[in-house]
């Protein structure tokens, strides 16, 4: 069943009220990593909660718990946003996930405009941050509602929405509630669809079957009980900044490969077939250079690459907390220094079976420096990496849809990045999940001066609609 064309007419007639819509959601600095961010993080559950409630959509704002900061105070989650649309047991229900928290965004880190401003250029990009990531997919479903309600179209699937504000830091709660509520609200459903990741490149939509997990730890190193001035302190004290920085260079080196003995025997071996997949893929060694906006690609082999964003774990450093970052030139030795750095995790790789060789290695590493500092290794948050089987309903919609809107074959990729609560939606619920995206390879996302073209707003929004139509007619 193809969608209806008044539906398509209806997204291309309100362009200009689509992208206003994401505007305003962007304007809300939804960062659920920064706690002074928080009343803002709730405040968007509120502005779902408005946006759905008069297109007939049952809204509850799910009370998560709280969050515990380092300091030992505590912080309310926000809610998870479960919306109900329609009830009619002849048709399939449709669970649909997406995420309405940020990561965060300064002007200083080098963007062009205001992240919280959505900004277009003469291009139809829209700058801001969660253009991509994930409120332009999020709004998108409202707008496909908005659609279906003005133009008196009956929708053919029940749908169940669960938007969470917890995604960028680790979704705390969220895996507790699905579980709680597996026989409640998500009892109904038929099938998931995710839509938070991106196409390879800038061309060819993808649906994706595949997210790798992720492993984030906290590395902190402590010793004085203040901090010290290097000229009366340096050569006198061991520095916390200089066992960190060795304990660091020692997790990976500079073409990736990662420096934890035992890792690499728990990767699922790579057969000749599965290699054969990434070199039919349509992407090019050029596409990772435009994306990332530099020649810095690893290898110029095209399958090596697509295997260590896919199926293969990366390990990267994220920054120093503690360490002076200013400018000029403070002479101060800190006194406790965190290193971040996590680990994505791909088939067989899970937390409980990285941790122990992640934690053992380091503290190998920091007796062999012999400081008389102290070291302690903490995992903050973790998901498993999650495979589903795309020879599924619920896939051939979706390769329909694509085809309907885009006129192209999308190719079958697996993503680099996590979102933990596909496997939970997978295993809890025992349910196929589709990853469907909308964005490009290069809208940049997590990055400064992320965007969505309006052409992949526009045209995700009648893909995401048109998938509908399909799923309800495909078998
Ligand atoms: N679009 C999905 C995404 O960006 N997920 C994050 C999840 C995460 C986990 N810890 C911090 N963020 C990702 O980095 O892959
Ligand atoms: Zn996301
Ligand atoms: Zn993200």
């Amino acid at each position: 069943m193809p969608a209806p064309t008044e539906f398509i007419k209806y997204v291309d007639a309100h362009k200009d009220a689509f992208i206003a819509r994401l505007g305003e959601a962007v304007a809300i600095p939804s960062v659920s990593g920064d706690p002074s961010h928080r009343q803002d993080v709730i405040n968007m559950a509120g502005f779902i909660k408005r946006l759905l409630e008069p297109l007939g959509v049952k809204v509850e704002l799910k009370d998560i718990g709280m969050e515990k900061q380092t300091d030992g105070s505590e912080l309310p989650l926000p809610p998870v946003v479960f919306g109900v649309l329609g009830d009619n047991p002849n048709k399939k229900t449709i669970l649909l996930y997406a995420h309405y928290d940020v990561q965060p965004a300064l002007v200083t880190d080098g963007w062009n405009t205001d992240p919280f401003t959505l900004s277009p250029d003469n291009e139809g990009r829209l700058f801001g941050r969660g253009s991509t990531d994930d409120k332009g997919p999020l709004i998108a479903w409202i707008n496909i509602i908005e659609a279906h309600v003005k133009l008196g179209l009956e929708l053919p699937v029940n749908l169940r929405f669960c938007f969470e504000g917890m995604e960028e830091s680790g979704s705390e709660g969220l895996d507790d509630l699905i579980i709680r509520e597996k026989n409640g609200f998500f009892e109904s459903c038929d099938c998931v669809c995710i839509c938070d990741n991106y196409w390879m490149n800038d061309r060819t939509p993808c649906l994706t079957y595949g997210v790798r997990g992720m492993s984030y730890y906290r590395l902190v190193v402590s010793g004085p009980a203040r901090d010290l001035h290097s000229g009366l302190f340096g050569n006198t004290v061991h520095e916390p900044m200089t066992d960190l920085i060795l304990l660091m260079s020692k997790l990976v080196t500079p073409n990736g490969e990662i420096l934890i003995p035992g890792l690499d025997k728990l990767v699922a071996p790579l057969t000749d077939t599965e290699r054969k997949r990434y070199e039919t893929l349509d992407f090019a060694l050029t596409d990772i250079e435009d994306q990332v906006g530099a020649k810095i690609v690893l290898s110029d082999d095209k399958a090596r690459v697509l295997m260590g964003r896919m199926r293969n774990p990366s390990l990267s450093l994220h920054g120093i907390e503690g360490a002076f970052y200013g400018p000029g030139a403070k002479t101060v030795i800190p006194a406790k220094v965190q290193g971040k750095f996590s680990i994505r995790l791909v088939p067989n790789m899970t937390p409980e079976n990285v941790d122990p060789l992640v934690v053992k290695y380091l503290h190998d590493e920091f007796a062999k420096l012999k400081s008389k500092n102290t070291l302690k290794v903490e995992n903050i948050h973790g998901g498993k990496p999650w495979m589903a089987d795309p020879d599924h309903w619920n896939y051939r919609a979706a390769i329909k849809a694509t085809e309907k809107v885009y006129k192209k074959k999308p190719d079958l990729t697996r993503e680099g990045g996590s979102i933990p609560v596909t496997l939970t939606f997978a295993d809890v619920l025992g349910l196929n999940v589709l990853l469907l995206p909308m964005g490009r390879g290069d809208d940049g996302a997590h990055s400064t001066n992320e965007k969505l073209d309006t052409y992949n707003y526009i045209e995700g929004t009648k893909l995401l609609g048109t998938y509908l139509h399909e799923i309800a007619v495909t078998n």
